[in-house]
């Protein structure tokens, strides 16, 4: 054998060993993500088996039934209807309360809007002493305390900005039982940092007085979250401390991962576990390939809130960026939109003025980073859409160059990479129903649609085309440029790539290149890597594990491309409808607002929900009983005799006269309608390129 013959074998034989040793890899990691799955899908299983409220962890695997009946039964209907206003408990709520006021740990998994806040609450009236709430944010403190003085439950905070007088008057309670304080919200940095709110709270404790423990938002404990807060990591200390005392421990978005990690953190390793469903159904979602054009996409936007929210229902518009937020919100402005942003870089009064004219319905859009939203209760939007049940539209504006701006920022997070590709597949899907991402993300059996999402509404006529030959392209080209030690960002290569494709004779548009380089990251052929400057982490393209397979020709790529979107037929769902509101509603919105500035400047909603205003106006009631019977003792104390009025000169006046927003729309007997054509909305438009929150 001839040196040369054996120097050519030994090449071929390490570029071999290369192509297995790539293949391990890429199988190991296989192996993992099935791992993974095969846990969650145990866990899934045993929920199934078991009926919801089992104990999950620990020896005892003894079903136990908090729905029966309990001794505080009467009591907890009494101030869940009477002082709550509350007419009936949504699913799993009766059965948390009965597990927290039997003194048990309680996990609670439950979708954003579907009433956490009401299994901590009704239990803290319940039990005698004080409730200690834990929530991450200000905004969401403000919110709920504000929420339960309307309702007259003595509910105060202890935050970076309560002042003087009630931050004794809070200790004093604490420490000597004095005052009425029923439910004490702190931040976490009060558990981890405030050695005497520590103290005061033990004194409390010894007193037996600290009646419960609530850490709201639970998912803020586990790294592996999305939303993880050092503070929260202390929390464990309450348990510690407070062994007795029953710790219920909230979140709308945790994996099986999270849960478990936030179950070791908190010490509950025993606790009661409720999960209901992550799946809103009156949640519309879409969407929509953004333009490269800034000024096109808030055209784009502001269209849309205009066609389909002409009466000024509320909204969310969520950017990526604090600068973004304030550019988009004054072009929203330019084009007739009243809109303002909300961002963390603003101080705590700005952001508190901006989040209650939005609340009070004086603002129709925030425009925000996600630093806004978490647990905000404004029944018709907030947080995510549609917290009232009533249909609620979510949107997201994307297009692939977005992808290297997020994952240049959550690549060092946990799972950052990985979820973040995740969406980027939701986004680019054509077909797949949007839902089943969601069950697919959070391990939960599928569930039906409804036509519910664009992709289910409307079918798509998806053009597939061969890009196997542009795919060996920006390979040996990648390979090229690390053969030479440089590197490309997806800008770059795309770049180079527009040119470059000429010789193949088949064009491709700026953003088709764009979206193929995308998919061949998700698809391992090419990776991101990043490296930092001194002023910002910039996210490279360079071959990945499965580069060879399509240099080798053993891995087609195509790219989908849409052609057509029509109408699914006879599924309508979807369609543009506008807010339809019967006389009297419209009437007693006008109401729930003059009443709610009267009364301290509480929000509308904390007057009369909208729930409330359409039973209100469905049933008719002529009497105090009456409107009791609909509303509770409480509203009907402080508000009945207004409410009766109106509802009396509304029966005596001619429909003709009542000047309704949506004049066409203005007829009798819609109450029912509402509930299924009130929408709300959440938009979701990222790009730029300065860090988010
Ligand atoms: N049983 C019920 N019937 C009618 N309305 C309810 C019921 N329980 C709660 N609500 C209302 O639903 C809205 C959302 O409740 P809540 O703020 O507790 O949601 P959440 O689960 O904490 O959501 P998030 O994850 O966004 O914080 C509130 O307006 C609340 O008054
Ligand atoms: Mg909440």
């Amino acid at each position: 054998m001839e040196a040369s013959d054996v120097l050519e074998e030994l090449l071929t034989v390490e570029v071999e060993l290369q192509d297995v040793q790539d293949q391990i890899k890429h199988l190991l990691d296989r192996q993992e993500k099935l791992y993974e799955r095969q846990s969650e899908l145990k866990a899934i299983l045993e929920a199934c088996e078991a009926p919801s409220g089992s104990t999950q962890d620990g020896p005892s695997t003894s079903v136990e039934d908090w729905s029966g009946s309990f001794e505080w039964d009467a009591l907890a209907d009494d101030v869940r209807f009477n002082i709550f206003g509350i007419s009936e408990y949504r699913a799993n709520q009766r059965e948390i309360v009965n597990a927290v006021m039997s003194g048990r740990d309680v996990l609670v998994i439950m979708a954003a809007g579907g009433g956490k806040s009401l299994c901590y609450q009704l239990p803290a009236v319940l039990r005698d002493g004080v409730a200690l709430v834990v929530s991450p944010l200000l905004s969401l403190i403000q919110d709920q305390v504000m929420g339960l003085a309307a309702l007259g439950i003595p509910a105060f905070m202890l935050t970076s900005t309560t002042g003087k007088e009630d931050e004794k008057f809070i200790y004093r309670a604490l420490e000597k039982g004095e005052g009425e304080l029923k439910i004490l919200y702190v931040t976490p940095e009060k558990i981890s940092k405030s050695k005497r709110f520590m103290s005061k709270l033990e004194k409390c404790h010894h007193a037996g007085r600290l009646s419960l423990i609530a850490i709201d938002e639970a998912h803020c404990c586990s790294q592996w979250g999305h939303d993880f807060r050092p503070d929260y990591k202390n929390l464990g200390i309450l348990k510690t401390q407070f062994p007795k005392v029953p710790v219920v421990a909230l979140t709308a978005t945790a994996t099986h991962k999270v849960q478990l990690d936030l179950m070791e953190m908190l010490q509950i390793p025993k606790c009661v576990k409720f999960v209901s469903t992550v799946n809103r159904p009156n949640l519309f979602y879409m969407v929509r390939e953004k333009s490269s054009v800034a000024k096109v996409v808030v055209d784009e936007i502001a269209e849309f809130i205009r066609e389909s929210y002409p009466n000024n229902e509320s909204g969310i518009v969520y950017c990526f960026s604090r600068r973004e937020c304030e550019q988009v919100a004054k072009e929203l402005r330019d084009r007739g939109v009243s809109a303002d942003y909300y961002h963390a870089d603003m101080d705590v009064h700005a952001r508190e003025k901006v989040h209650m004219r939005w609340s009070n319905s004086k603002l129709q859009v925030i425009v925000g980073t996600v630093a806004f939203g978490m647990g905000i209760n404004k029944p018709d939007v907030s947080g995510r859409a549609g917290r009232d049940g009533l249909p609620s539209e979510c949107l997201l504006y994307f297009r692939a160059a977005d992808g290297p701006r997020q994952s240049s920022m959550v690549f060092y997070e946990n799972s950052g990479l990985q979820n973040l590709y995740d969406i980027v597949r939701y986004c680019q899907s054509k077909r797949q129903c949007r839902r089943g991402a969601f069950f697919r993300h959070f391990a939960e059996a599928l569930q039906d649609c409804n036509g519910m999402c664009d992709n289910c509404a409307f079918s798509n006529e998806v053009k597939e085309i061969d890009v196997s030959e542009h795919a060996k392209l920006v390979v040996s080209l990648l390979q090229e440029v690390r053969e030479n030690d440089q590197r490309l960002t997806m800008l770059q290569l795309v770049d180079k790539m527009k040119t470059m494709q000429k010789e193949l004779g088949a064009d491709l548009k700026k953003e088709e290149l764009e979206q193929l380089v995308l998919n061949l990251i998700l698809d391992r052929v090419l990776k991101e890597e990043f490296q930092h400057t001194a002023y910002s982490t910039n996210a490279y393209v360079t071959v990945g594990p499965l580069a060879r397979q399509v240099l080798q020709g053993k891995r087609a790529v195509k790219l989908e491309i849409l052609s057509k979107q029509k109408n699914v037929v006879g599924n309508n769902k979807s369609a543009k409808r506008s807010l339809t509101t019967s006389g009297l509603e419209f009437k007693l919105d006008e109401l729930r607002k003059e009443l709610s500035s009267i009364d301290g400047g509480i929000f509308p909603h904390s007057v009369l929900s909208t729930q409330q205003i359409s039973m209100i106006s469905a049933k008719r009631p002529s009497s105090l009983e009456e409107l009791e019977s609909i509303i509770g003792k409480v509203k009907t104390q402080r508000y009945g005799s207004k409410i009766l009025e109106e509802v009396e000169k509304y029966a005596n006046s001619d429909p003709q006269d009542i000047n309704l927003p949506n004049q066409n729309e203005g007829t009798e007997n819609k109450a029912s309608k509402r509930q299924k054509t009130k929408r709300a909305t959440v938009i979701i438009e990222s790009s730029s390129d300065d860090e988010a929150g």
